[in-house]
């Protein structure tokens, strides 16, 4: 069991700022999905933790104590890789034994705890087996398996299902955190994969370029996105987004898409004539009413695409403005080149600033917390 605390961060490689300034406190038995696209920073941040190299500035502590200078070995944290780095000469039962040998304990206690650790994640009947024997899903399990045998009170896991297949990252994603709150370790679990980390982190730090942009629950992150970048990192189909400007109105504020006009939430009258970055997501826009209605969006199906157990609509406007919706899969009236009208929940209409791409809260109706 252990807390982590990261404290105003800065990693440089030569004059090359990789993470730059980053907080972070991870309380005791929570799982924290590091996630972020390729070259962000996320693997560099783990090796850090891990101690395998050190901030130029900035606090690590781990319990409160300050790990700056303190060994790997030392700092009781397990780490599992995404390329999976078993020892190719040892077993999968001595690669998970590995960081056993370390300590003073007994053959019999570490074949006690190998097995015990194998049986639960189902690579038992392959533990004498070389790693070019094993397939990537038991090479997966096998670095796993080492990763936890010896109950880090830090669990530091970089991508470890980026090389397995559709179906065992499926299988995984529902598996890991029972295992994970099993062991009650704290967890760092770094992720390209949006999906992943909404399933598997208790929350989850968006890092992009070295800083963390976003930190917070899965939903907030999905519902309130700090900025557009953050917006688009989550979902699929992609958010749609339209440039617009506020326009003021009674009782409140809306916004013209082409020939449409949206109405706005309340909280948003304080910023007419402000350009903004309209963003909807695909599953909060409805066919509903009728051409001209006010709130409402006409257009055309110009693309009916299918998307795992989904349908999505791409929706062109008269005056060209594209957008996807993944609601009312069965509607079969609504084919390819049929006339709709759309409508959003305005509650569901987000507002980004055009300049800065950060999300406008509306006024007064939530707490900003968003780093
Ligand atoms: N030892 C090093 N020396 C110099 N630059 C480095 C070193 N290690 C990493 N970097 C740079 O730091 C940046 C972040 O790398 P990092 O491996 O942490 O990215 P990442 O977010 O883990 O990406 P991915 O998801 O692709 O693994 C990259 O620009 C990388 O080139």
């Amino acid at each position: 069991m252990a807390t982590l605390t990261l404290d105003h961060v800065t990693k440089r490689f030569g004059k090359d700022i990789v993470l730059d300034d980053i907080s972070l406190a991870v309380a005791d038995g929570e799982t924290v999905a590091i996630f972020g696209p390729s070259g962000a920073g996320k693997t560099v941040l783990l090796r850090m933790i891990a101690g395998m190299s050190e901030p130029e500035e900035g606090d690590l502590l781990i319990n409160g104590e300050d790990m700056i200078g303190v060994a790997p070995e030392r700092r009781a944290v397990g780490m599992a890789f995404q390329n999976f780095a078993l020892f190719p000469h040892m077993t999968a039962f001595e690669n998970i034994a590995s960081p056993l040998r370390a300590h003073r304990t007994t053959n019999a206690e570490v074949a006690e705890s190998v097995d015990a650790i194998a049986r639960l994640l189902k690579i038992e009947h392959v533990l004498d087996h070389a790693p070019r024997a094993l397939s990537n899903g038991q090479k997966q399990r096998t670095a796993l398996a080492r990763a936890l045998v010896a109950a880090p009170r830090l669990l530091l896991l970089d991508d470890p299902l980026r090389n397995v297949d559709a179906k065992l990252r499926f299988e995984m994603r529902l598996e890991l955190p029972r295992l994970l709150e099993r062991f009650g370790s704290t967890v760092l679990y770094v992720t390209q994969d949006y999906r992943e980390a909404m399933a598997l982190g208790h929350r989850i730090a968006v890092l992009m370029d070295g800083r963390f942009v976003q930190i917070g629950t899965p939903e907030e992150i999905y519902l309130r996105p700090a900025t557009i970048a953050v917006a688009e990192l989550f979902g699929d189909p992609v958010i749609n987004l339209f440039e617009s400007r506020v326009e003021s109105g009674l009782p409140d504020a809306s916004v013209a898409i082409g020939k449409a006009r949206l109405l706005l939430p309340p909280g948003y009258a304080g910023i007419a004539g402000r350009p903004v970055t309209v963003g909807i997501r695909p599953e909060h826009l409805r066919f509903a009413g009728s051409e001209g209605d006010s709130g409402t969006l006409s257009a055309r199906v110009a693309a009916m695409l299918p998307l795992n157990d989904r349908l999505v609509r791409l929706l062109v406007t008269e005056d060209g403005h594209e957008f996807y919706t993944s609601r009312d899969a069965g509607r079969q009236d609504l084919g390819e080149g049929r006339p709709c009208v759309v409508s959003a929940d305005p509650d569901a209409i987000l507002l980004f600033d055009r300049a800065t791409g950060r999300r406008i809260a509306p006024e007064g109706l939530e707490g900003t917390r968003s780093t």
